[in-house]
């Protein structure tokens, strides 16, 4: 992994925030090429196209890039969940701040995730999803950290596994800050801790 300081051609506002790249630009659209791929391969001759679900905020910048990198053609619904606030750690507590817009059933659905940490979130999810009746549903996330494990067993593709660190930027926050960065980076713990 890069461990170049971040922070010097991109968003100067955000000071000294970003401690290290974790991630880069280069190396996400490369990886998200290779997802792409690998997700169309498992669906060769879908009667429909494959819906993808897209979890807001933090997997928007991924879900446009992922649909784009996808060599089949596939439909975009979201949903926006929230559990962690402004907290670095999550909540337990999964909400529903937007619902789907239709009904996925006998679909062929794929969630699009940025990152899976505690995997409260996702677990949730799919047992929420579930409930719906799609024909088959699996979970694409950019990054997945150790924890994970504990909560989640069905990820068909993960991105990057990364450290136990809380990383920010594309598409990922603290306290809805630094989303916009086009790379993941650590955040100095001296942004979010006294
Ligand atoms: O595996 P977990 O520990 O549950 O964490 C992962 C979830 O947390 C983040 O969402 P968040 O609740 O911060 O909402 P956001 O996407 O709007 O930032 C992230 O986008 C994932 O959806
Ligand atoms: O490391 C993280 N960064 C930002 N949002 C998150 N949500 C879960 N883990 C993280
Ligand atoms: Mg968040």
């Amino acid at each position: 992994m890069e461990t170049t300081p971040a922070g010097a051609t991109h968003k100067n506002s955000y000071g000294d925030d970003i401690e290290a790249v974790v991630i880069s630009e280069r190396q996400i659209r490369d990886r998200t090429a290779e997802l792409a791929a690998a997700v169309a391969t498992r669906y060769p001759a879908a009667e429909d196209d494959l819906l993808l679900i897209g979890v807001l905020k933090g997997a928007m910048m991924f879900m446009t890039d992922f649909a784009r990198a996808l060599p089949i053609p596939c439909q975009m619904e979201f949903m926006a969940v929230s559990s962690y606030g402004s907290a670095t750690s999550s909540s337990g507590v999964v909400r529903i701040l937007k619902d789907l817009d239709r009904d996925i059933a006998d679909r062929d659905v794929v969630i699009v995730e940025d990152i899976i940490d505690s995997g409260l979130t996702l677990s949730w999810l799919m047992k929420n999803l579930r409930t719906r009746h799609p024909r088959s549903l699996e979970v694409c996330t950019l990054l997945r950290k150790p924890d994970a494990v504990r909560n989640v067993v069905e990820v068909a593709d993960v991105g990057f596994d990364i450290p136990n660190e809380f990383v920010v930027g594309y598409g990922l926050d603290y306290a809805e800050r630094y989303r916009d960065l086009p790379y993941i980076g650590r955040l100095r713990r001296s942004v979010y801790q006294d």
